[in-house]
């Protein structure tokens, strides 16, 4: 199978100065994989997601989506179809549909259809959140609560690949599982490509994960 996404030989550094965050780093993603990457604070795990979907541009080496470096697929184009969501959820001042159906209203989404209401409540019940109204502020949310609405904002735009960074940082254990869950169900049931960073020693229950762990500037398969 063709890779999805390919990182060759893939070096960072924030500063030209400094010794690389990390150095020819290799991967091949395909359609439908689960990876999870590991790695100690600092390791640069959430920056490896950034630079995927070119958040900030890398140094050395090439990232490849669908054959194509990403510097030449337009920006919107590439996060229209690789999404990534933060480890702190950026709610705006709105009511929690506003903040759901926001990113329907980018000029790269226009052919989209927007979900009834019918269909948020439904997933707002999913996700254990059956008790707050669209009507809700979503600023009055708790982080938890946040996490898990821009989660549903994330997955209502079905890209073709999600990059988790500490998906359920700001969850307790019931709304963590659950939320685990969910993320499998998007990959198993719809081929929904998912790349994880954890620190947790999560394993899904019923997908072999592809774990890799970036530690002394290298990523390796464990
Ligand atoms: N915008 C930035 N400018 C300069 N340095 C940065 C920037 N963002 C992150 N760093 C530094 O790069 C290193 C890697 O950060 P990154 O957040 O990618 O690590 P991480 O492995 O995801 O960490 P954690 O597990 O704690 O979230 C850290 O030392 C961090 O301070």
């Amino acid at each position: 199978m063709s890779s999805l996404i390919s990182l060759e030989h893939l070096g960072f550094s924030y500063d030209s100065s400094s010794a690389p965050l990390f150095d020819d780093v290799n991967l091949e993603i395909s359609r439908g994989d689960f990876l999870l990457i590991r790695g100690a604070s600092g390791t640069g795990k959430s920056t490896l997601l950034r630079l995927v979907c070119r958040l900030q541009p890398h140094c050395r080496g090439r990232i490849l989506f669908k054959g194509r470096t990403v510097e030449s697929i337009p920006p919107a184009e590439l996060r229209r179809q690789v999404l990534y969501t933060t480890q702190l959820p950026a709610m705006m001042d709105g009511t929690v549909r506003a903040n759901l159906l926001f990113p329907f209203s980018f000029e790269s989404n226009r052919e989209k259809a927007v979900p009834p209401d019918d269909a948020l409540r439904g997933m707002l019940e999913e996700f254990y959140l059956h008790d707050i109204p669209l009507d809700h502020h979503a600023l009055n949310l708790s982080v938890g609560q946040q996490q898990r609405v821009a989660l549903m904002r994330a997955i209502l735009q079905k890209p073709e690949v999600i990059l988790f960074d500490e998906p359920t940082s700001a969850l307790d254990g019931e709304s963590a599982s659950m939320v685990f869950r969910i993320i499998e169900h998007l990959n198993r049931d719809q081929q929904m490509t998912v790349v994880m960073v954890t620190h947790s020693d999560y394993r899904p229950e019923r997908i072999t994960p592809a774990i890799y762990l970036l530690e002394h500037r290298k990523l390796r398969r464990l």
